[in-house]
């Protein structure tokens, strides 16, 4: 079985990449950029899941050989209690439902926060606060905030479990 992935980013390969190796799947992986069709930094779980589901069709439209796509998206949502990182993931199969999964949530420092409602994006500001280059491949905000105890590819990697759940119990109620 080949999986596609819809991104070249580092964390999003690590974490399809571990998971098929956890789960002992007898799966190779493949993956290509693909355009997420929203905004660079998505602002609300809707625009952050269609970004996610974008990046997996477009994906699975692409790479001919893959029987399912998956793409991961990362957002950030407005709440009372302040802004928070948000992630999605969506998989794709050939004439069946999108599946969809959601990742772990924390609040962004204020600071932080302020610069992205001024229309920076996440990852560069990281950059900066973090005084380092690529955190988006790295551990992520997520890692920066949690001190380094869940990184974006392991927060990413729950996603992709969630996902492939879905789909074995899909295929196992439809045998
Ligand atoms: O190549 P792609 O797959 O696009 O990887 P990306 O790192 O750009 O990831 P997303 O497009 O999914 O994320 C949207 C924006 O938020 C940034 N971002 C999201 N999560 C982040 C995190 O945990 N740490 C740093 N930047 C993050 C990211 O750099 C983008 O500017
Ligand atoms: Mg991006």
């Amino acid at each position: 079985m080949i999986i596609a992935l819809g991104s070249k980013n580092k964390a999003k390969l690590k974490a399809v990449e571990d998971t098929i190796e956890d789960l002992g799947m007898k799966a190779s992986f493949i993956s290509i950029e693909s355009p997420s069709g929203v905004s660079s930094q998505p602002f609300s779980d809707e625009e952050t899941m269609e970004g996610a589901a974008n990046r997996a069709n477009f994906c699975l439209q692409q790479m001919n050989e893959a029987e399912i796509a998956i793409g991961l998206e990362g957002g950030v949502i407005e709440t009372p209690f302040g802004l928070f990182l948000c992630n999605w993931g969506a998989l794709a199969e050939r004439g069946k439902e999108t599946l969809f999964a959601g990742g772990a949530r924390i609040k962004l420092p204020e600071e932080i926060a302020e610069r992205l409602r001024a229309g920076e994006e996440l990852g560069p500001v990281m950059d900066d606060y973090s005084e380092s280059q690529g955190i988006n491949h790295k551990e992520g905000a997520i890692g920066v905030f949690t001190h380094g105890l869940v990184d974006r590819a392991t927060m990413f990697s729950h996603i992709v479990k969630l996902l492939i759940g879905q789909y074995e119990k899909r295929k196992g109620s439809s045998s």
